[in-house]
């Protein structure tokens, strides 16, 4: 590390001074979006000199020392990305980079491959040099990155952009033995690239590390790193940095700027509430673009049997040896299968494995590796979904469906980036086709379908038998990627879109990895006995609520043989509550396999047919009808249709059972009176008719709504247990290619004060609001 001379050092103050000035006059107002494609230099940005010779010099420039092996073409790529300049800004810099000189807090959200990196990599330099950071003033930036090999990339620009500058930055990533190595360092780091889990680990444990002078936090992969896996660490990180922005200025006083990037920004309030935002400036500069996805990003989507996915995968490969290829499975021990399986029938094309579980050095070397090859096949969990820059991928292939929409969009984005084109290949299962393709559109993801040519098909699977039949360690690997896919589809929260593992053909399945028969996996067992169960349980209360209907109706029958007023009052409340009850039960169980609800639903559906109105009506007329049955009573239709039924008083029913006189004119009269007040009566109860159906509606969703209350700690309890089932197996079997597996786990011991998130969450909502 040099020490700058004197001289430099008046000159420095100087440009520093001029730069300051430069800052407050030329940057934009608070809420200022430049429009988008409008080719600024950097030259034109107050930035120091050592940056700006930084960004012409290129990218690349480190990246040469690092590799560890390539090939010829590889190497003559690599000189080639040597001489990238930066010159002219992307939209997302030209957008974020002058509100980020004024100290602003940043919300930064752009398509991936557009430059989010140099966006905020550009104000950490230059906030440093202006405060004239040294390695004796410890941290003054930390930047943040899901992932290691995205912490390593950003390292890498880092160094070549930085280059001219003299502070000191230093990479902590999981999963290295030199901790001891790196606490002797990290104190006098000025920048820091880390993942959470090893930063955290180091503000813990090395004594030294004083992060209160840090004056710029980045997270990139933002979404990524607020989410529920980092949660905790993120809650302590924050812990330890001193408070947020609380100044519009860029002065020494404004506290800890902060900067969130991703092509999936976070809006959530309870998100941010943590990070302390200060008036941030959302700039998302594609925000108003029809597409999410990159300009030059040509997308697919084909549907494959479970049991042909690794077919179509070789015979993709098969027919495309000449391209950079990646291909994204659900877990790790997929992503071994495969490797492992398909190197063995030689392709044509080097194969390589990008996963969790393999170790720091070798995850390093590969993505070197990777980096460098102009053909090569790339099998890897979505570690490598985020962020990583590989040059000239052409090819993504998606052999499991993505989780959401945002890991789309993150997958597809390691091509067509910056300005070069690319291509998505979206495998889905027949089960998963209808959900995903809605979840892609309602997103504004255009993809075409595609089908597979059958002359160009191959079978993997005999191969794939022999392979794994002749070595145990394989059978394993098989039994696992079986396991894991298996649980990974389970654990999927959207269960619009992914079927439940029972539903899959498993044997065929098992058959396709070279399994000979399907391997017994626990919590699959439990799964099915648990929707026995609750299958069984279901029907055994339909048939409790049929019996017990079938007895209310014997009684009613017998009572209504003795006749009398009271039963007759009874009847019709009893009944209409049984047609109730059968109603609500149609509403709600329309997936249900019980025989009388299905029966019921039926009829209910097709009652439901006709207008309201006369729906209405008809129900009514429909009840009576069968009142007038049961009641067995030779009196007219009209005489009791209407009036017991109800279970209102019934004067009229009365009055017309026991006339008080039987001369002529009386009884004309006394017909007249009745004829008035059957039409006012009837008047009346349609009145009635109609709150009550309101009534009986109201009832039913009440009912509907306790029943699914009911069943979710059934539900819940299911979700749990599967968790902890999992996390039992988790010794010899977790291999989620989740992201969060690439660092240490940590200890649980953060709760969540409730009261702390709603103030906090109503101070941000006041302070964005501002
Ligand atoms: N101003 C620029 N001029 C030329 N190339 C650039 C410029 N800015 C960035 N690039 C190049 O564009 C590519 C993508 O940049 P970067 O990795 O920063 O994208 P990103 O937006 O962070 O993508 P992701 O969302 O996937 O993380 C890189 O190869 C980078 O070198």
């Amino acid at each position: 590390m040099k020490k700058p001379s004197l001289k430099a050092s008046i000159s420095e103050k100087q440009q520093i001074s001029q730069l300051q000035k430069r800052i407050s006059t030329e940057c934009p107002s608070r809420g200022y979006a430049p429009p988008l494609n409008q080719k600024v230099s950097f030259r034109s940005l107050p930035l120091s000199d050592a940056t700006l010779r930084g960004l012409e010099e290129g990218d690349g420039k480190n990246n040469k020392n690092k590799v560890a092996a390539s090939s010829a073409a590889g190497k003559k790529k690599n000189n080639a990305s040597n001489k990238k300049q930066f010159l002219i800004m992307t939209d997302i810099q030209n957008a974020c980079i002058p509100h980020a000189l004024k100290g602003r807090d940043i919300l930064g959200a752009a398509r991936t491959g557009s430059g989010k990196t140099l966006a905020f990599l550009i104000p950490v330099l230059e906030k440093l040099f202006r405060r004239q950071y040294t390695p004796h003033d410890g941290p003054g930036a930390i930047i943040l990155s899901p992932t290691r090999e995205l912490a390593v990339q950003t390292f890498q620009v880092l160094r070549s952009i930085g280059s001219h500058h003299n502070f000191s930055a230093g990479l902590l990533v999981g999963g290295k033995k030199e901790f001891g190595l790196e606490q002797m360092h990290v104190p006098k780091m000025n920048i820091v690239v880390a993942t959470p889990g090893r930063l955290l680990q180091h503000l813990e444990q090395t004594a030294g590390f004083d992060v209160g002078r840090v004056c710029l936090l980045v997270l990139d992969e933002a979404d990524r790193i607020l989410d529920m896996g980092f949660r905790d660490q993120m809650v302590k990180i924050l812990d330890y940095l001193p408070p947020g922005n609380s100044n519009d200025d860029d002065s020494d006083e404004g506290g800890r700027q902060t900067m969130l990037f991703s092509a999936t920004q976070t809006k959530k309030v309870s998100d941010l509430a943590a990070l302390s935002l200060y008036k941030p400036e959302y700039l998302g500069v594609h925000d108003k673009e029809a597409s999410k996805t990159p300009k030059g990003l040509e997308q697919s989507i084909m549907v494959v049997p479970l049991e042909h996915k690794l077919d179509a995968i070789f015979s993709f490969i098969k027919s495309h040896l000449k391209s950079k290829t990646i291909v994204f499975f659900s877990s790790c021990s997929q992503v071994r299968h495969a490797w492992e399986v398909f190197c063995t029938m030689q392709p044509g094309v080097p194969l390589m494995a990008l996963h969790g579980k393999l170790k720091q050095e070798t995850r390093t070397k590969l993505y070197f590796d990777f980096l460098q090859r102009p053909h090569a096949v790339m099998f890897a969990t979505d570690v490598a979904s985020r962020g990583l820059d590989f040059p000239n991928v052409d090819w993504v292939v998606q052999a499991d469906a993505p989780e959401d929409v945002e890991m789309y969009i993150h997958r597809v984005g390691r091509t067509a980036r910056y300005t070069s084109g690319g291509k998505a290949l979206l495998l889905l299962l027949p089960q998963e086709e209808e959900g995903m393709l809605k979840l892609l559109a309602d997103a504004k993801i255009k993809a075409k379908t595609c089908h597979m040519n059958p002359k160009k098909a191959v079978c993997v699977s005999k191969k794939a038998a022999a392979v794994v039949a002749a070595s145990p360690d394989m059978n394993l690997l098989a039994k696992k990627a079986f396991k894991s896919y298996l649980r990974c589809i389970h654990l999927m929260p959207n269960k619009q879109v992914f079927p439940g593992p029972t539903e899959l053909p498993l044997e065929e399945y098992a058959f396709s990895l070279g399994l000979a028969s399907m391997p017994t996996v626990r919590f699959l067992k439990k799964l099915k006995s648990r929707e026995e169960e609750r299958k069984k349980k279901n029907v055994d209360y339909k048939l409790e609520q049929l019996k017990d209907e079938i007895r209310k109706e014997r009684l009613e029958k017998k009572l209504a043989k003795l006749g009398g007023k009271a039963c007759a009052q009874k009847l019709p409340s009893k009944k209409k509550r049984s047609r109730d009850d059968s109603d609500s039960d149609d509403d709600s169980q329309e997936d249900d396999n019980g025989l009388l609800v299905v029966k019921q639903t039926h009829e209910w559906g097709k009652k439901m047919q006709p207008l309201p109105e006369v729906h209405l009506n008809e129900a009514s007329k429909s009840r009576h009808a069968k009142k007038i049955r049961i009641d067995g009573s030779s009196a007219g239709a009209n005489q009791k249709i209407v009036f017991n039924d109800d279970g209102n008083e019934d004067d009229g029913m009365l009055h017309v059972d026991k006339p008080t006189s039987t001369s002529g004119n009386e009884l004309a009269s006394a017909k007249e009176n009745y004829m008035q007040r059957v039409k006012d009566r009837l008047a009346k109860t349609k009145d009635m008719d109609r709150k009550e159906e309101k009534e009986r509606i109201q009832e039913k969703h009440k009912k509907k709504r306790l029943r699914d209350k009911g069943d979710k700690p059934d539900d819940d309890e299911a979700g749990d247990e599967m968790v902890v089932t999992l996390e039992g197996a988790s010794d010899d079997e977790s291999d989620s290619g989740s992201a969060n597996q690439a660092y240490e786990s940590e200890s649980d011991d953060s709760v969540e004060d409730d009261d702390d998130v709603r103030a906090q969450e109503e101070l941000a909502l006041q302070m964005l609001g501002s």
